[in-house]
């Protein structure tokens, strides 16, 4: 079918711009994302970056400014940042103009990232970008970071980093990055994840599956509802977890009517399952193989996913380590109305700790 991509290793590891037309895109005009980003530069100039501010986007005088401001924002961008609405459980919203020469160089990993973006000469535009992601993510819901993961920072920064070539993390590269949930080890995980391109010279392909398109039968269905499996956090995390318990959760629920999806067979001990769950996981991932798009982020375009029913990753690429390389910026938005299976409540997600300023109300459950 044209537009559809599988995982097929010879598919996924074309360069080809690939924004196949199932894929919901969502443009904006151009005064409103023109909009966005003056409302940023503002931001950015009244609080000027220093080195604690941009190492994790937590001052509250900051988070004071995005949260009172976002709504000044057009209509059709909060109309834009609303969750993906059709079947494939992602949109493209574009896009934030944005030129190569602002950018300088793409840091080498996230703590570089971090330090340039607070240093006087290096910063060019990654913290005015920052601000951007967050004032989008708001539009969206609660952007929230992770204690554990890029020193807590509410904006990730995605890079190839030398040493992690072959790691199942965003800063891998040479390796697919298998299809998974955003942080599915952990009861908070993300309701949308929102991915900002700044440079992709490869047109490097983000792959995503919604488990919406995936055709199972009931026996299978009921097999990867079971609480079987624990699902690992994942290395970007640290690989330390001795006194952690370790709940067996299922692949599939649902909570009214709404599909809650949980998959990261990297991460999963699936060896430790009896045949008739193995056989239902590897029918589930062959599907997730079939119905697999891949989008490759052209700059000042963001990827809005819906991480309750889709699984995202990311074909191989080579990285160049020569300050061109991929460069993008990801950010887990929590949706308050949204609800998650009751059994969630009781996980205690490996210790791992949410930095939520954004966040309105508890974690709602049924
Ligand atoms: O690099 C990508 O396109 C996606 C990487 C990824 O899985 C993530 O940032 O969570
Ligand atoms: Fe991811």
């Amino acid at each position: 079918m044209p537009g559809r991509y599988t995982l097929a290793k010879s598919v996924l590891s074309e360069r080809k711009a690939l924004h196949p037309s199932e894929l919901e895109r969502r443009d904006l005009p151009a005064d409103a994302a023109r909009a966005v980003r003056s409302l940023a530069a503002e931001i950015s100039v009244t609080l000027d970056a220093n080195a604690a501010t941009a190492a994790t986007l937590t001052d509250p005088a900051l988070l004071h400014h995005i949260d009172t401001r976002y709504r000044e924002l057009p209509a059709t961008v909060h109309e834009a940042m609303r969750p993906p609405a059709g079947d494939t459980g992602v949109t493209i919203i574009g896009s934030i103009p944005l030129r190569d020469d602002e950018l300088g160089r793409t840091p080498i990993d996230w703590q570089q990232a971090a330090a340039w973006a607070g240093h006087p000469e290096r910063r060019c535009a990654s913290y005015e970008l920052d601000i951007v992601m967050l004032l989008l993510a708001r539009c969206a819901g609660e952007p929230f970071g992770w204690q554990g993961q890029q020193a807590g920072r509410l904006v990730n920064n995605i890079l190839p980093t030398p040493g992690k070539e072959h790691e199942q993390s965003g800063a891998s590269s040479t390796t697919l990055l298998a299809p998974h949930t955003e942080d599915a080890f952990h009861p908070q995980r993300a309701n949308l994840l929102m991915l900002g391109c700044l440079r992709n010279p490869d047109l490097v392909g983000t792959t995503v599956s919604s488990v919406r398109r995936v055709e199972l039968d009931a026996a299978q269905r009921d097999q990867l509802s079971r609480p079987l499996l624990p699902i690992l956090p994942d290395v970007s995390y640290g690989t330390d977890f001795p006194d952690a318990e370790t709940p067996p959760i299922p692949t599939l629920s649902e909570v009214d009517g709404q599909h809650i999806f949980r998959f990261d067979p990297a991460y999963t001990p699936l060896d430790d399952a009896d045949l008739d769950y193995r056989t239902a996981y590897a029918r589930l991932t062959s599907e997730l193989e079939r119905v697999c798009i891949a989008a490759a982020l052209e700059p000042g375009e963001v990827l809005l996913v819906d991480n309750d029913v889709v699984v995202h990753g990311r074909v191989p690429f080579s990285p160049r380590y020569d300050g061109t390389d991929r460069w993008l910026k990801r950010v887990n938005i929590r949706l308050p109305q949204r609800l998650r299976p009751a059994a969630e409540a009781t996980e205690t997600g490996y210790g791992q700790c949410v930095v939520a300023p954004f966040r309105t109300t508890l974690g709602i459950h049924t």
